[in-house]
Formats: C-alpha cells, structure tokens, sequence
C-alpha cells in the first residue's frame, strides 16, 4: 500500500491502519493529518528554485500519494497550474527525458500496428471515462516534441481532476509515437521516444484507426480528447469521428469555447455588441479556424446572416492577409478567403480593416508589435487584444506591451497567464484565455450524461456559461474571465449545462437523475483518504 500512489497515504495511515495492515514499523511514529501533511509538504514546493524543480516535484508526490498530490493542488489552484499547466508544463516536454522518473500513462507506436488492442489491454483500470491523446506534432507553440509530448495529456488530466473533479482512476493519458522530425531531439541522449522520422499517409491513418477502434472495444464510454496534434490531422481527425464516436479536439473546440466567452465580455466593456464585432486572426491553424467556425454560428444565433457573419472573420497566415485571389489555401481556410486586395503584414490589414478584435493564434512571439497595438488603440476606444499563443513564450504580445501601447485601453487575454500591470497608475488584471476554462466542464458533463456525443452547441453553451460567471468586478479590473479560483464552480456550471444538452438531443446513455446539478456535483472527487479499515 506504501507503493501504491493511488492507496497510499503516507504518515495518515491512522493507528489502527498500520497494525490492521502490517504498516507499523515501516513509516515515522508520529500520525498525520492530510492538513498536517500539506503543511509539511506545500513549503518544500515553494522553495524549489525553478518552476521545473517545482514541477519536479509536484509529480515526485504525484507518484507517491495521488490523493495528497491532489488536496495540494486544488488548495492552491492559482498558484499550481502554472507550474503543472502552461507556461511550465511545455518545458517539462522539452526536458521530459531529463526530468523523467516513473512512467505514467499510454505509449501507443507505430511499432504497435497489428497490436495495440493488446497493448490498451495492460492499462489497469476498467472504468477509463476520460482519454487524451496526442501525437506530440504541436506541442502548445513549441513545435514538434515527439513522444515528449506526454507532459501535456498528463498535464490536461490534471486538470480534468483538480479543476472539475473527474476521478483520476478514470482518466489516461496517452502519447502515439510515430517518431518526430524534430531531428535535433531525436538524436539527443535522453531522448525516449522511437528514433524515426514521422510516420505520415496511410500507415499513419491505418494505426489512428485501429487506435480508435481499439479504444471504443476496452473503454466503450470513453470520451477522447484530441489534443496537439498537427493542422492537418487534427482537422482530418475530427471530422473523420466527431459524428462517429464521443470525441472532441480541445484546441479546435475547447480553445474556440472560451475565446467566444472572451468577446461575450469584453463586448460588455467595448459597447460593441458581439455580433457586430470584426475579428482579425493572425494564424488560420486549429485555434484560428475553431474560433471562427464557432464565432460564426453564435453570430447566426443572434440573426446575423452566414456571409455576414463569415465576412466578419479575417485570417493572416504566414503568407499575409487570408483573400480570394490566393491559390495557396487549404481547405479550411477557404470559407474565410474574401474579396481584398492581398496585404503582406498585419500591420497593413488592421489599419485597412480596422478590426474590434484581433486574435493570436500563430504560435509566433512578439508578432503584436507596437505599431500594430497602436493601430488598434487608433481605430477602437476599447481595443481587444487577445494573445493566445502558449507557453508564455509564444505570445502574441506581453501583457505589459499591450497596456503599454494602447494607453492601458486594450482589453488584453492570453493563453498563458501574465501576472497584473500597472500602467500610469492603473493596475490591471488580464484573464487566461485557456481552454483549461472549459475543457475539464465539458468533459464532466459528458461523463455524467454518459454521453454518446460531443457537439458544438455544447461548446457554444460552455462559452455562454463562463461569460455569465464574470463579474462586474472582474470587468473593472479589466479581466474578461472569472478569476481562477472560481474554476471549479465554473466547471460545475459548464458540466450541468452539457449534461443537459446531452438528454435534450437524445444523446445520452446515463439514467436522467432528478437533478442535474446534484448529480454533477455528487460525481465531483475529493481527495481525502478513505478508510481502509472494514
Ligand atoms: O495547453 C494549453 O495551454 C492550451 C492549448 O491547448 C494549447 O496551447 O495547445
Ligand atoms: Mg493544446
């Protein structure tokens, strides 16, 4: 029991425990409280000297008591997640082979092709509800990390737990490694994954196929989560089983989710109501393309007309201003390809478009250049700016960079958290436009409708739901998101409204309890010891 992560409870095994079980001896004398415990433990966190060591060891107690692992991180919500979140959780990928002590999770590899049905067979746990996958193509703004891309599943799932309760004997992560063209990391030493360029094409296809349907034989109520997969295949992926099996793509969906939650609010702080808002993208990848469809759709909610609304999103990929006269387009794009004169910058097309909104999703820092924020301040009183690369690195722009060169107008977001500004006397408090607001919600609802399905009208209810959970007092600080340590409750909310929408539709297989509420908050897990005394 004392090697068992998921049993063990260290110096809180009680008196009775330790002679009923054989433990006397084998831990110091004196019994502990989990309150005590955490006292003992959270001071050790906080003087690592790097948010890595930190990481570090968070994941050391991780491996030796899940349960206090947890009651520390729900504790200290805000403080934790950048540790075990963005930004850190993308250098632990990049230094996953160094920091690498017990293995957690799936390796799935192209090596498995005829085989994986038996390699899902060695996972423990029966009642798996909850997967994330990722091939490690595009690990956050990073690139291709190969099957260093497993801090993220694992860093998602944490999420799932701490911010929304889902059990974490039902969650599993899993990394498909079909080698990297990260040549530089596949040649190090402490690299672990199969030392080969990517599998693409059919092969590629034929072992995500048989990944998939392996899944729906051994956990047939999973709901898989797609996770940093590259452009091209996470789009195919999607489509190919969004109306096949319950499934999502987070940074498609879940990313577009609270991005439209974003612009719900800061329209309340801009006066220009959301669907007479005008959005620039700079990137047209996952995130660019989801925000959009989904921005769309909720705009043909509140009677805008589909070309009205499509002509209201405006893309600049890495060949300028996304126009009809370009022949380079694929295939997602090309809803959002309009009549304009090509322009090579961003700088150029905000000052001919004039937008309420521009959106990063590029992957490319320092891209928000002062120019380009004073133009916006120019044409807006209240200029949106939302910086949403990830890690931290990866922004658009600074927080401060965005005050700074707004005169402390812009309505800033990020992915990645940006500690408060004072500008000219002023502080403010910009939200984390993640979708760590909505996927974990999501994700509970689901589990709770044992839904069969995840579609976008529950994505458009989460971004509602989370808008309506910001405050008065948020907006005069400026931050368009509920404070994090909130995130919970949001994530109840979202959870009820999803669950909802799954008995509405005829989508779920889960008895409808007598209140849904109830019967969310009720499947919430706690992290306190059980009693292992009958
Ligand atoms: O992980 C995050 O912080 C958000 C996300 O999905 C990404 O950047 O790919
Ligand atoms: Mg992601």
């Amino acid at each position: 029991m004392l090697n068992d992560p998921e049993l063990n409870k260290g110096t809180a095994f009680t008196e009775a425990e330790r002679t009923a079980l054989g433990l006397r001896g084998l831990l110091p004398p004196r019994v502990m409280t989990q309150d005590e415990q955490l006292e003992r433990i959270l001071p050790g966190v906080r003087s690592r000297p790097t948010p890595l060591d930190q990481y570090s060891y968070l994941v050391g107690l991780h491996d030796r008591n899940v349960t206090l692992f947890y009651r520390l991180v729900m504790d200290h919500l805000e403080e934790m997640m950048p540790i075990l979140y963005t930004p850190t959780v993308g250098q632990a990928c990049q230094e996953f082979g160094r920091i690498f002590r017990r293995s957690r999770g799936l390796f799935v590899t192209a090596d498995d092709a005829g085989r994986v049905r038996d390699v899902l067979a060695n996972w423990p746990h029966n009642d798996v509800r909850m997967i994330v996958v990722t091939d490690g193509e595009r690990i956050l703004g990073l690139g291709d990390l190969g099957a260093n891309g497993m801090g993220i599943p694992i860093g998602k799932l944490t999420l799932y737990t701490a911010c929304a309760g889902v059990d974490p004997r039902q969650c599993l992560p899993i990394t498909i490694d079909v080698g990297t063209d990260n040549t530089q990391l596949r040649e190090s030493s402490s690299y672990m994954g199969l030392r080969q360029p990517r599998l693409r094409g059919p092969a590629y296809d034929a072992l995500l196929d048989e990944f998939v349907e392996a899944l729906q034989e051994r956990f047939p109520q999973v709901c898989l989560q797609f996770e940093d997969f590259g452009n091209h295949n996470a789009f195919t992926l999607l489509e190919k089983w969004r109306d096949r099996i319950c499934t999502f793509n987070d940074d498609i969906q879940g990313t577009a989710s609270v991005t439209l939650a974003g612009l719900y609010s800061a329209a309340r702080i801009s006066g220009t109501a959301f669907k007479d808002m005008r959005l620039l993208f700079l990137g047209a990848g996952e995130a660019g393309i989801g925000i959009g469809d989904l921005v769309v759709s909720a705009m043909v909610e509140e009677g805008v007309p589909l070309e009205e609304a499509r002509a209201r999103c405006w893309f600049v990929d890495s060949k300028g201003l996304v126009v009809k006269s370009r022949t380079d387009l694929a295939s997602h794009k090309q809803p959002y390809a309009h009549d304009h004169p090509p322009m090579a910058t961003l700088l150029e097309a905000v000052e001919s478009l004039k937008p309420h909104a521009i959106i990063g999703v590029s992957g490319t820092p320092g891209t928000f250049t002062a120019p380009v924020l004073a133009a916006m301040a120019r044409h807006n009183a209240r200029p949106i700016v939302m910086a949403l690369s990830n890690p931290t690195s990866k922004a658009e722009c600074t927080a401060r960079e965005a005050y700074a060169s707004t005169d402390g107008r812009a309505i800033f977001a990020s992915g990645s958290p940006f500690a408060p500004v004072t500008h000219k006397g002023r502080t403010h408090v910009p939200g984390q436009g993640n979708n760590a607001y909505i996927f974990p919600g999501v994700g509970l609802g689901v589990i709770v409708a044992d839904a069969s399905r995840v579609t976008d009208e529950m994505f458009a209810a989460a971004a509602r739901t989370l808008a309506n959970m910001v405050t008065e007092d948020d907006l005069a600080m400026g931050r368009i998101f509920p404070s994090l340590s909130r995130i919970r409750d949001v994530s109840r909310a979202i959870a009820t409204e999803v669950a909802w929408i799954a008995y509405n539709r005829g989508l779920a297989r889960a008895p409808k309890p007598e209140s849904m509420d109830d019967a969310v908050a009720a499947a919430m897990y706690e992290p306190v010891y059980p009693s292992f005394l009958n």
